[in-house]
């Protein structure tokens, strides 16, 4: 099939899903149940962005003719790798389907996606839709099935030529060692976080207060990069607290297809058991629990939105992913203090940045050991944005420009000119 033709089928089906997004969206909060106004306004709004994105790149994919020494023609041909692996979760379901799908089939290979075992709906029907705007039988292949069978058959599969994998970094070190151990297939991981927030002296309290709420409590707290540690300079601390507290108490927790509610249940009984386990840990620890601590009602997995002060950087709580609407708030003294406790972690996927003296940004921006650093805004998801995470946040870059890479092979081609002046 010509670029042009993988570019046409890209756009048909970025419209088919926009035609289809109060349905899409539907299976989506059904499956995970995150709000449906969050589902309907921002998610599949954001899977019609990705394949837009992507369809524009599948006819500007080339190769290069390379100077070399010597008396011989030399061009890169950038083929698609083959057939591509491609493992994802339930946090957000969709979108990590468009960041894995869409760039796999601009550059023209064909995939083998398992979904995750609690959300497998929103992606068959997604691929429903691709094959209505076009696409050949075979081309996307879902799966729906348990990770250590479906998920380790992909990842050592010796047949999958690339294996793009999202989950947690204890899965990420399984898969990498079975495509080590398979056929040493290529591996780009996303992987788990703990990502600092940081709210500097200068702050306007109420709006750092209202974007820290945001960055933690966004997608009932089960986001990768979650800003799970919210860093408060000391001049600000007290007010931030009462006002962190205040807000809080004020998140709207409900059946997510009612208007209105922010946050739904989390996503099953075993991260809510793992949850209500790290609250518990918070307050055996010493921190201060401002509000929330228990389930919400007596039905469904809702946590009350939890707001834990005077956290330690050695707490559990301040260490592992809770992936829950817990929020940790440490306080700093000055930039060099929560520099090095920022970094103070294995992971390294983001960070957010909340000040209004420029210094200051550009001294964190540089400083903080994380693949996306947010400065006075958080969760900024463009499609052209790369995304992915130093250390054990996961190895390479989705989204953007940078994503292609992942999904195409370059063939060095060196021809002898019979003469040399043909140069
Ligand atoms: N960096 C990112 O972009 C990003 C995005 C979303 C989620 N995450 C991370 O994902 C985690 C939450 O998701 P989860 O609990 O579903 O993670 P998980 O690692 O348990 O599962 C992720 C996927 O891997 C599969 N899987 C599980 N065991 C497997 C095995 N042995 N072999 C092959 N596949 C296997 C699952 O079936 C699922 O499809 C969090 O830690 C979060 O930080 C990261």
């Amino acid at each position: 099939m010509t670029a042009y033709e993988r570019q046409r089928i890209l756009l048909r089906a970025a419209d088919l899903f926009e035609k289809h997004n109060d349905d899409l969206a539907a299976l989506e909060t059904w499956d995970n149940g995150k709000p449906y106004e969050q589902s309907a306004q921002i998610e599949i709004p954001m899977l019609v962005r990705l394949f837009r994105y992507y369809a524009g790149w599948a006819d500007k994919i080339h190769g290069l003719t390379v100077p070399a020494d010597g008396p011989y023609h030399v061009q890169t041909l950038h083929e698609p790798i083959g057939v591509a692996g491609q493992i994802i979760p339930w946090n957000f379901p969709l979108v990590m389907f468009a960041w894995k799908v869409g760039p796999a089939l601009a550059c023209g290979n064909t995939i083998v996606l398992k979904t995750a075992e609690q959300t497998p709906l929103s992606a068959l029907y997604a691929s429903k839709l691709l094959h209505e705007a076009g696409l050949p039988p075979g081309v996307l292949n879902i799966i729906s099935g348990f990770g250590p069978t479906a998920g380790a058959a992909i990842a050592s599969h010796m047949d999958i030529d690339k294996l793009a994998f999202t989950g947690s970094t204890e899965t990420g070190k399984i898969v990498l060692e079975l495509a080590a151990r398979s056929n040493l297939k290529p591996v780009t991981l996303e992987l788990g976080g703990k990502s600092p927030f940081i709210v500097c002296e200068d702050a306007d309290v109420d709006e750092a207060v209202e974007l820290a709420h945001f960055a933690l409590f966004f997608n009932q707290g089960q986001c990768c990069c979650a800003g799970s540690r919210t860093f408060v300079h000391e001049r600000v601390y007290d007010e931030f607290i009462e006002k962190a507290k205040a807000r809080a108490l004020k998140r709207a927790v409900g059946d997510p297809f009612k208007g209105g509610i922010e946050q739904g249940p989390q996503i099953d009984s075993e991260q809510f058991q793992k949850i209500l386990k790290y609250i518990r840990s918070g307050v055996e620890s010493g921190a201060t629990l401002e509000t929330g601590g228990d389930r919400f009602g007596n039905s469904g997995f809702y946590i009350q939105p939890t707001v834990f002060s005077n956290v330690k950087d050695d707490m559990l709580i301040a260490k592992e992913e809770i992936f829950g609407p817990v929020q940790s708030i440490l306080k700093f003294k000055d930039l060099d203090d929560v520099i090095q406790r920022a970094n103070n972690t294995h992971y390294g996927l983001a960070a957010g940045v909340f000040t209004k003296n420029i210094n200051t940004a550009n001294t964190l921006t540089r400083a903080l050991r994380a693949g996306t650093v947010w400065v006075n805004c958080f969760d900024t998801f463009d499609a052209a944005i790369p995304f992915g995470g130093y250390k054990m946040s996961g190895q390479g870059r989705e989204k953007g420009e940078y994503s292609l890479k992942n999904y195409l092979q370059v063939k060095a081609v060196v021809t002898s000119l019979k003469n040399p002046a043909w140069l």
